[in-house]
């Protein structure tokens, strides 16, 4: 079958994180091609990826199958100035910014585009990527966006687009969260007298067993930790410890804020 040329509107993180995932899912790198401003970054994608580059998004658009907008949600009415006359009328514009809604992009694009939005994440980068997608577009163009998002991962739609903003605040930033757990693992080991590359690795394989074990066991998360929390031993004096500082509240709290962040972003 042929493959979907498929261009992106912003080459960043998370263009990066979708494009090596169609990399290792085989894509071809010339049917890639990727609009950025920044010269560094456009040398640095095309010498890691092989894929096509260009300064000009109207360049980028005007034979894709697929648009990939992957600006800042605030960069994004400047990124689409001029382009919009120029994407084929059945391509497939995808959009992952947070926050903009699917009417919002209509209007920005002129009216009659195809859109599908995702939310995807960083994991993308190593094909482990989860993405939740919502559109109102015809079959041919949710099949083509769900090509892209599950060559990063796994996909899931969702039918009611609200509900985008609390997805964005658990699986679209949620890769930070459990770096910064990773981050204060490891500056905690060293502080304990580790080294620096042992403590590092231990926090990063312990996050990887543990990320599996939650999506391989088949077992609830709190069942999990029952199993690894002895009655009277360490780990119980460490989850003592985060209950009554308040771990679980702080988390509750801190996706509280994405979703309202990406509410805001919204309007
Ligand atoms: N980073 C992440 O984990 C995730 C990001 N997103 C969304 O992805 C989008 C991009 O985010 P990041 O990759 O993190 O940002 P980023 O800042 O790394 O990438 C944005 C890129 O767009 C380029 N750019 C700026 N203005 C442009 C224009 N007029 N035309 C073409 N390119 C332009 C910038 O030079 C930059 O390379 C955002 O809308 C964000 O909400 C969604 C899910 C996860
Ligand atoms: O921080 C942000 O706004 C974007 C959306 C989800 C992850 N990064």
């Amino acid at each position: 079958m042929q493959q979907l040329k498929i261009s992106f509107i912003g080459g960043g993180n998370m263009a990066e994180a979708l494009i090596a995932g169609l990399r290792r899912a085989g894509h071809e790198a010339d049917h890639i091609c990727v609009a950025e401003p920044g010269e560094e970054r456009r040398k640095q994608l095309a010498g890691q990826y092989g894929v096509r580059v260009t300064a000009e998004n109207r360049a980028a658009v005007t034979d894709a199958d697929m648009v990939v907008l992957a600006v800042k949600p605030q960069q994004m009415q400047v990124a689409l100035q001029g382009i919009s006359d120029a994407i084929d009328a059945n391509a497939t514009v995808v959009s992952i910014a947070a926050g903009l809604t699917v009417a919002k992009l209509a209007s920005m694009l002129g009216g009659q585009a195809h859109i599908v939005r995702v939310m995807p994440n960083t994991p993308a980068l190593v094909g482990a990527g989860v993405s939740v997608l919502y559109s109102t577009a015809d079959e041919q163009h949710r099949h083509r966006a769900e090509y892209l998002m599950t060559a990063c991962g796994s996909a899931y739609w969702l039918d009611q687009e609200q509900q985008m903003h609390a997805v964005t605040a658990l699986s679209g930033s949620g890769p930070a969260y459990f770096f910064l757990l990773t981050e204060v693992m490891e500056a905690s080991g060293v502080a304990l007298g580790l080294s620096r590359e042992l403590a590092r690795d231990l926090a990063s394989q312990t996050a990887l067993g543990a990320g599996r074990m939650l999506v391989e066991s088949g077992r609830p998360a709190d069942a999990l930790r029952q199993q690894v929390t002895s009655p009277g031993g360490t780990t119980q004096a460490a989850l003592d410890m985060m209950f009554r500082e308040g771990l679980p509240d702080t988390v509750r709290k801190a996706l509280t804020v994405a979703c309202r962040r990406s509410q805001e972003l919204a309007s």
